[in-house]
């Protein structure tokens, strides 16, 4: 039977690379639902090739259009958050890929978490604002939550059923500004940020590779997936993003997953978990990789990724507020609102002023995301970029 995807985030990088797995597996897989945000023309063309039997477009101004495009289509057409957190419910979906961007991912993935579909998970988010949340919904509803996210598709393979791990080592490219002095980063632009080394991804992700708040957050994550204290979760600089992970046992072997720099592995072994199947494009080829370098991370250049691990540390509210506030300077960074380093500022102050919850409610995490975003966006306008 082929297994039937819902593919929250379609129009994005991870969601087209997914559409390429499917489309490389007709056999083994079928779309039942795509979503996007703004992107009409794009979602209509997705749903014309792939044939869903459901597009949800989050943004219910562009109803209408997206109705009007696909009119000649026996394709069921909806609009809205409402909509989007309904679809992933639909009996015949087997797997909901979470590829849709930021806070936004929260509430679908834990619907689709209490309907039993076993959840792709690409957004990190979703685990850093509400980790807690989420493994006990997932130990409730016995959902499966698989990784996409590349670290931990990397460390999910090395893993071994008989033997805990005793350290992960989460490795991180740097991002383009890695060998900046602190002076040079007081300046750098979004256009020199949005080139990331290795990988072709989203704004928003991108920006976080070039702040390490990425990392940061694949830290929050690796605890929750993975069941391991911080002090077990180490991050190595390897700017040539071939190892996509390492965990090492007991006895101190280990384990890493190499590869070229391509998500659609990822993707495709959530899919196909427990089997690989093939996979067409280049492979690794070590002659080209004469060197691989290694490096501790600087966490003084690097301040998001000290802030993601205090945040770690204290828990309950304050990933949550982390991520607000993260997304409220990623976005006015992009805007040309807010420097490089204001970032950080920005997101050490929220943390100092937003209520702290220690065991937050789903409608904790709520009030918490509101009231970050607005306390984040008054610093932006308000002096911090001064
Ligand atoms: N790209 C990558 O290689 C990797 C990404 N990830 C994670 O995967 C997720 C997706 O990243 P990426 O594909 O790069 O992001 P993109 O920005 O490329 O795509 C985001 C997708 O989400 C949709 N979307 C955005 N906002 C909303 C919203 N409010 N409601 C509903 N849909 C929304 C967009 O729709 P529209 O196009 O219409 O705006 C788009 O389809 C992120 O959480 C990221 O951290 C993890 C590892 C690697
Ligand atoms: C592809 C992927 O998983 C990204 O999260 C990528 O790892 C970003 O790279 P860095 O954050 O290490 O720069
Ligand atoms: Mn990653």
């Amino acid at each position: 039977m082929k297994k039937q995807i819902a593919i929250l985030g379609s129009t994005g990088s991870i969601g087209t690379q997914a559409l390429q797995v499917v489309e490389e597996h007709p056999d083994l897989y079928e779309v039942y639902a795509l979503t996007a945000n703004n992107k009409v023309e794009l979602l209509a063309e997705q749903a014309r090739k792939f044939m869903p039997e459901a597009v949800v477009i989050a943004n219910e101004d562009k109803y209408i259009q997206l109705k009007e495009a696909l009119s000649d289509l026996p394709i069921k057409v909806y609009a809205g958050t409402d909509a989007l957190c309904q679809i992933v419910e639909s009996g015949p979906i087997h797997i909901v890929l979470t590829a849709m961007v930021g806070y936004a991912g929260l509430r679908p993935t834990i619907n689709a978490i209490k309907a039993g579909k076993t959840i792709a998970l690409a957004n990190k988010e979703t685990l850093v604002v509400a980790g807690e949340l989420i493994n006990d919904l997932a130990s409730q509803y016995h959902t499966p939550i698989l990784p996409v996210d590349s670290e931990h598709s990397a460390i999910f393979q090395c893993l071994e059923r008989e033997n805990p791990v005793h350290k992960i080592i989460l490795t991180a490219s740097g991002g383009p500004f890695r060998t900046l002095t602190m002076e040079q980063l007081r300046s750098v632009t979004k256009e020199q940020a949005l080139k990331h080394p290795n990988w072709h991804m989203g704004a928003k992700i991108t920006i976080d590779s070039a702040s390490m708040m990425n990392k940061g957050f694949e830290v929050i994550e690796a605890k929750w997936l993975f069941g391991v204290r911080p002090d077990q979760i180490e991050v190595v600089v390897h700017p040539q993003s071939v190892i996509h992970s390492m965990v090492e046992f007991e006895d101190g072997a280990v384990k890493a997953q190499l590869g070229v720099p391509d998500m659609r592995l990822p993707i495709q072994y959530a899919f196909s978990y427990p089997r690989r199947e093939h996979l067409s494009g280049e492979r690794l080829d070590f002659a080209k990789y004469s060197t691989l370098t290694f490096e501790a991370p600087d966490t003084t250049r690097f301040r998001n990724l000290a802030l993601a691990y205090e945040a770690l540390h204290q828990g309950g509210n304050m990933p949550c507020i982390v991520n607000a506030a993260n997304e409220v300077v990623v976005s006015a960074f992009l805007k040309d609102q807010l420097s490089f380093l204001k970032m950080s500022e920005v997101i050490e102050k929220a943390m100092s002023m937003v209520p702290f919850i220690k065991v937050p409610t789903y409608n904790d995490y709520v009030e918490t995301d509101a009231e970050t975003r607005r306390i984040a966006a008054e610093l932006v306008i308000n002096g911090m970029n001064k």
